[in-house]
């Protein structure tokens, strides 16, 4: 494998590097966006999570708690997800040897990330009912010893997503930046990039920290309902909705983590409308060459609403974490999109299209 892979970093992770199950994950894209950055205002660089093995972030905490899951021996593991949770599992079990369970809500998993839990071999259960329902249901069963769960209740999961952290301070330079803005939804993300930009600066790497900011829909905003009503308490949200089915939970499991990195951080959450999700989804696809799903793109849309309300000052550096790969949810795509023009193979009918585009 690659030398910058997550496993760089061995040192900073609990676990025995021996044994380490990987697929070359991390060392992903840090993308400057000039474009949008000048549009904006500020210093804009994207950090791409959808370029790692299966699509998305959720690698990086795979390979440390499927290690994990070596290290203690078990045979089998489990997940509730939204769909990138089980889609990263589900491949990383198969790389390891272990049996692998996933439970989804049924008809909120976007197309991609289904396909790839089935096709890696996970024994996939589909119940009526939400995500939150679904992480319920699989912890009952680890807590029966049935299976070790790799939901990011899991530390060792945090101890993987902590690289993004590492990995973007190094990326400006061994520099701080002054936000990270990401996508929330069960906000282990937050909690574990915090984590390792702390464990960063404590070793002396850098001696700012950037303020952590988490973006969530506004019907699936438990987190960011709190930080903007000035409490300190999560209230689930009891029906979470969003095209960005990803991020669709209303009882994240590690709200107080995030709360306290919002916190310490001097950070801030904002929400956004899903019509200012798939905007900003295209805004960069166009604009950045930059694809990603809905949730990801939560990010972007975030970014410019607090550029607009003032939040966000000129000429600040920010980085924003886009989660997940354009191709996850490929029917939110191609619904976004006018049809294909059919042409006759006549080159001239294409010629006088091209000629008015
Ligand atoms: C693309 C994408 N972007 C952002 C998030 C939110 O991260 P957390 O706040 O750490 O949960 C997810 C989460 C997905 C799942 O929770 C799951 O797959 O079960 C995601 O897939």
């Amino acid at each position: 494998c690659r030398r910058d892979n997550i496993w760089k970093y061995k040192e900073f992770l609990p676990v025995n590097a021996e044994n380490r199950v990987s697929l070359d994950e991390g060392g992903t894209p840090f993308c400057k966006c000039d474009k949008i950055g000048k549009e904006l205002g500020i210093d804009l660089y994207v950090k791409v999570e959808g370029s790692n093995p299966t699509g998305s972030f959720k690698d990086r905490g795979m390979s440390v708690g499927t290690t994990k899951a070596v290290d203690l021996g078990v045979d089998m593991v489990g997940c509730a997800s939204t769909g990138n949770t089980s889609a990263s599992l589900s491949a990383y079990a198969a790389r390891a040897g272990l049996k692998c369970a996933v439970v989804l809500p049924s008809g909120k998993v976007a197309l991609g990330k289904l396909a790839q839990a089935m096709f890696h071999g996970a024994k996939v259960f589909s119940i009526d009912g939400n995500f939150d329902d679904a992480l319920e249901t699989i912890t009952e069963l680890a807590l029966e010893g049935e299976l070790y769960l790799l939901n990011s209740i899991n530390p060792y999961r945090l101890e993987g997503q902590k690289t993004i952290g590492f990995e973007l301070v190094q990326d400006l330079g061994w520099e701080s930046p002054d936000r990270v803005i990401l996508p929330v939804g069960n906000a282990g993300n937050i909690s574990a990039i915090w984590k390792g930009i702390c464990e960063f600066k404590e070793a002396g790497y850098m001696k700012d920290v950037p303020r952590m900011t988490g973006i969530q829909a506004e019907n699936s905003a438990p987190i960011a309902n709190a930080v903007k009503s000035g409490s300190d308490e999560v209230i689930p949200v009891e029906n979470p909705d969003t095209i960005a089915t990803a991020i669709r939970i209303g009882a994240p499991v590690s709200s107080i983590k995030a709360m306290r990195a919002i916190k310490e951080s001097d950070g801030t959450a904002e929400t956004v409308s899903d019509d200012e999700i798939l905007d900003a989804q295209m805004y960069l696809a166009r604009t950045e060459g930059i694809g990603v799903e809905p949730a990801s793109a939560a990010s972007i849309a975030g970014l410019k609403k607090l550029v607009e309300n003032g939040e966000i000052d000129q000429g600040e550096r920010v980085v924003c974490i886009v989660t997940g790969h354009v191709l996850k949810d490929p029917n939110v795509a191609i619904d976004a999109c006018e049809e294909p023009t059919s042409v006759s193979s006549d080159p001239a009918d294409i010629r006088n299209v091209l000629r008015t585009i």
